[in-house]
């Protein structure tokens, strides 16, 4: 039976190069080849790709599958999960969604035309959660053992897993951080088996925080809402802001909350439409 073409939808969440591709009709995966070749030889660039599917468990309206430009999966993509309610919810009076991911279900809320929130549920903070290699009693301070020559902003780091695996570093000044060499070193570390999105933090008061993050598999990026989510977790948990903070990307704001009537992470935001149109069908025919 030959392959429909899929449609697509060029997006970003505050700058977060997002590409959804409704394959409702499609009735096979996408492959980590095809997803390569879409940033590539199609020339549909993006830092996550979102695959909306049928859903797999009741409950849920549909099954996401989240892949950064080299093809490797995420667990969890905050900034792409809006960009989908948003696909989902155009021309529709809904202004509710559960989705599924590989990470958990996914809540979101529809604020505004364009704008969404997302309950991305409760961090996971034990060391084999993250995980980190090694057994560590204190996943807030985690000393980065055997990188030398990094600054000492760079020593200790706060781990939080939010579907997918962060490590948050506080430093003083996060628009002097050089991400594009510490963050490949700190995200290919041997403490991380499953790697990590690194995040450096400026708290900038009691609720706001300056951010920049070194996405995994994706490197910088202009936002990240888990890294916003794993920060703001991550400077609750150390008593620097309050549970409820703006975390300020360079693509734009997002507002966070760590609820404290669940323990759940809200994530409130801006989504962006910049074209739409067809995969072709061909595209199907990429093997694994
Ligand atoms: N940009 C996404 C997260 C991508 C994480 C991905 N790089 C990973 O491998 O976990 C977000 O808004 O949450």
């Amino acid at each position: 039976m030959k392959a429909p073409d899929l449609p697509y939808f060029k997006m970003n969440g505050i700058g977060n190069s997002i590409l959804v591709v409704d394959m409702r009709s499609a009735g096979r995966p996408l492959t980590p080849a095809a997803a390569r070749a879409i940033a590539g030889e199609v020339g549909l660039g993006f830092d996550q790709l979102m695959t909306i599917s049928a859903p797999l468990s009741g409950g849920t309206d549909a099954f996401v599958d989240i892949f950064n430009a080299d093809g490797s999966r995420a667990e969890a993509c905050g900034n792409g999960t809006r960009c989908v309610a948003w696909v989902l919810m155009r021309g529709s009076p809904s202004h509710h969604l559960v989705v599924e991911t590989a990470g958990g279900t996914l809540i979101c809320d529809r604020l505004g035309p364009t704008r969404f929130s997302v309950d991305m549920g409760p961090p996971r903070l034990a060391w084999s959660d993250i995980p980190l290699a090694e057994p560590e009693a204190d996943t807030a301070h985690v000393q980065l053992r055997h990188l030398s020559g990094l600054p000492d902003d760079f020593q200790t780091f706060s781990a939080v897993n939010m579907g997918n695996p962060h490590a948050v570093f506080f430093v003083q000044d996060a628009a002097t951080v050089p991400l594009a060499e510490v963050g490949p070193l700190i995200e290919h570390h041997p403490m991380f088996p499953k790697r990590a999105n690194v995040s450096f933090a400026e708290i900038t008061s009691r609720a706001s925080i300056r951010l920049r993050v070194w996405e995994r598999s994706a490197g910088a990026t202009l936002a990240c809402g888990s890294a916003a989510c794993a920060t703001l977790v991550a400077a609750a948990r150390d008593g620097l802001t309050e549970r409820r903070a703006t975390v300020s990307l360079p693509g734009g704001d997002l507002m966070i909350e760590w609820r404290p009537a669940d323990g759940h992470v809200v994530m409130a935001g801006d989504t962006q439409i910049e074209h739409e149109g067809l995969l072709p069908a061909v595209l199907w025919d990429i093997a694994a």
